[in-house]
């Protein structure tokens, strides 16, 4: 399939962001409070449109069951993956609120950010945006399950935010992949190779989010 092989190409880059500071931060539950509240800050606004960006693909679509899927993620992103961040809150202690005040589209956030709309306003298919929107749940899936093979949580202030990652997001891949697949098994060769670049792309800016964060990245202007 061609996800699959998408998938395999991105193993190294989700090895790397495996390996670098947010992620080692998160699994030994030392991370900096600094460097989470500006990931709320940050994933707050990015996942707002991440929302809006599903309610553009709505109109690329005639399928009532995948309307009233994506319907379903608007609900999923904007109400429920909000307890992930209350669990980082509760680590930095903070009321939630108030951390994500005053947030921005950072530049590796807004770079992302950018790269979705880019792709839903330019194709007609929604493929094109999916494969930019997928690394999204599959990252942190990936992340979240190589975590938990590796390490034992009990204790760990963050193990809800890891957990959250590891069980929810399955039927999620399953309808993003079969959507893919399907537009990639009639495509061309050039058009899937622009969907291979979205999706390792983003993958890519996934990284660059949680160095992002590490390092409280912001505009300076
Ligand atoms: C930047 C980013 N990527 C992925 C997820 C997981 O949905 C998230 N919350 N934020």
């Amino acid at each position: 399939m061609f996800t699959d092989e998408l998938q395999q190409e991105a193993a190294p880059i989700i090895d790397a962001i495996y390996h670098d500071p947010f992620i080692k931060g998160i699994i030994n539950g030392d991370i900096s409070k600094d460097a989470i509240r500006h990931y709320l800050k940050a994933d707050h606004l990015y996942l707002n449109e991440f929302a809006k960006i599903y309610s553009l693909l709505i109109a690329k679509l005639d399928d009532k069951e995948d309307i009233r899927f994506l319907l379903e993620q608007i609900d999923f992103v904007v109400n429920g993956e909000v307890t992930a961040h209350y669990t980082m809150a509760d680590y930095v202690g903070e009321d939630y609120v108030s951390i994500i005040e005053g947030g921005e589209w950072y530049p590796a956030s807004d770079h992302y950010i950018k790269h979705m709309y880019y792709n839903a306003f330019k194709y007609d298919d929604a493929s094109f945006t999916i494969c930019a929107m997928a690394p999204c749940p599959y990252v942190y899936q990936q992340l979240a399950l190589k975590i938990k093979e590796n390490h034992d949580l009990i204790g760990n202030p963050l193990k809800d935010w890891v957990d959250f990652y590891a069980v929810n997001m399955d039927e999620l891949m399953g309808h993003l992949n079969r959507w893919v697949n399907r537009f990639a098994e009639t495509t061309t060769e050039q058009n899937k190779a622009i969907l291979r670049r979205n999706f390792l792309e983003s993958c890519v800016h996934e990284r660059r989010f949680f160095a992002m964060s590490y390092h409280q990245e912001k505009w300076n202007v």
